[in-house]
């Protein structure tokens, strides 16, 4: 314990050095505020420690999550050099084997991989936390699949890394993002594989509609607050219409999920994820669908908890088909929310 202090205090002072002389971000107190009074009645105490981390960088944390399609024992070597472990490694077998992050307790960030002509990228950095909606959905090898809001891409990059669906959906409304999203996995899959890949721009709100119970496994990674980012919102104006905005974020999630709802077989299962700690878009968005789809039913998700618990600080208050993963220092991930449902 005294050891892990002493090195987050030498990194924070190494991150501390670096950074002098460069414009630093800056918080947006309008949403600091709004936060402070939302987040203070909901999470209590904890969080004045969530508030410390996601309002530092200094504090954060980035996974190296590795390809598996361009892979590299030197960039493997080099990461253990540098104090990085494979976040996996302790955990059950039947958590992806295939799928490997390195992470490091230490605060920081592995420099970005530049895009090269012809050549694959070998990692994707990422808030670790994201995995764990990939992880809940337990992709198997030839199942459809639909990665209803994907841009810019990374959890479709992590379920590819998984299993082989049969058909690969990625839809994105936002065309620029869908752009983004189609770049991201021309970077990382094999042009054999995009071959099962499908990039729409549809709004998922319909997608129920146009494929009614067509697929096995969905995930809604769906548009929500994004808490992190707001919090260094550079425009005041917009960071004011968004908190006013925010009151029907749940409204759209409701419907994309009832979108899902739809689009699942009979037998499916869909993970909802969102990157707030809002109650509101979090398990009240939950709630609502298990409380109105008399065909879905909560998935128990604790086992997958225990698990991971080394690695990620959980709120211990949700119900067993949720997790919800807190940002502390030396574990800065999250926050990310996820419910795991299933079609009967
Ligand atoms: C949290 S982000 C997704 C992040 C992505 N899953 C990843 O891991 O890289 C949510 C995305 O949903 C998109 N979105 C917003 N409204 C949508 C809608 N009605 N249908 C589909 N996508 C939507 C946003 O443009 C945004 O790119």
């Amino acid at each position: 314990m005294r050891l892990s202090c002493c090195l987050l205090g030498a990194a924070q002072r190494q991150l501390e050095n670096k950074s002098k002389g460069k414009p630093q971000k800056q918080i947006c107190q309008v949403v600091l505020d709004h936060f402070e009074e939302q987040y203070t009645k909901e999470l209590g105490d904890a969080w004045i420690r969530i508030r410390d981390v996601v309002t530092s960088p200094l504090f954060w944390q980035y996974g190296v999550l590795l390809n598996k399609f361009s892979y590299s024992s030197e960039l493997e070597n080099n990461l253990h050099l540098k104090g990085y472990y494979n976040l996996f490694q302790k955990t059950s077998p039947h958590l992806k084997g295939s799928l490997k992050c390195y992470i490091s307790r230490i605060p920081g960030r592995f420099p970005a991989q530049k895009h090269q002509t012809g050549k694959l990228k070998e990692y994707y950095l990422l808030n670790a936390a994201s995995l764990l909606p990939v992880l809940a959905l337990d992709i198997k090898d030839g199942e459809e699949v639909l990665d209803m809001c994907a841009a810019p891409g990374g959890k479709s990059i992590a379920m590819l890394q998984c299993a082989y669906p049969g058909h690969f959906h990625c839809n994105e409304y936002d065309i620029l993002r869908s752009r983004w999203l189609k770049q991201t996995l021309e970077s990382f899959i094999p042009e054999s594989l995009l071959n099962i890949i499908t990039v729409s721009e549809l709004d998922g709100r319909q997608i129920g509609d146009l494929h009614p119970e067509k697929y096995d496994k969905i995930l809604v990674d769906a548009p929500c607050s994004n808490d992190r980012n707001w919090l260094f919102s550079s425009d005041v104006h917009q960071a004011r219409l968004r908190l006013i905005q925010r009151k029907v974020l749940s409204a759209v999630q409701i419907q994309l999920l009832r979108s899902a709802v739809k689009a699942l077989r009979p037998g499916g299962t869909l993970v909802y994820s969102t990157c707030t700690l809002s109650k509101a878009e979090n398990s009240d968005v939950t709630t609502q669908i298990l409380n109105s789809c008399s065909n879905i039913l909560p998935v128990d998700i604790r086992e997958m908890a225990s698990n991971i618990s080394q690695e990620f600080l959980l709120a211990s208050n949700v119900q067993q088909y949720e997790l919800l993963v807190l940002p502390e220092r030396g574990k800065a991930w999250g926050p990310m929310y996820i419910a795991k449902l299933k079609k009967t």
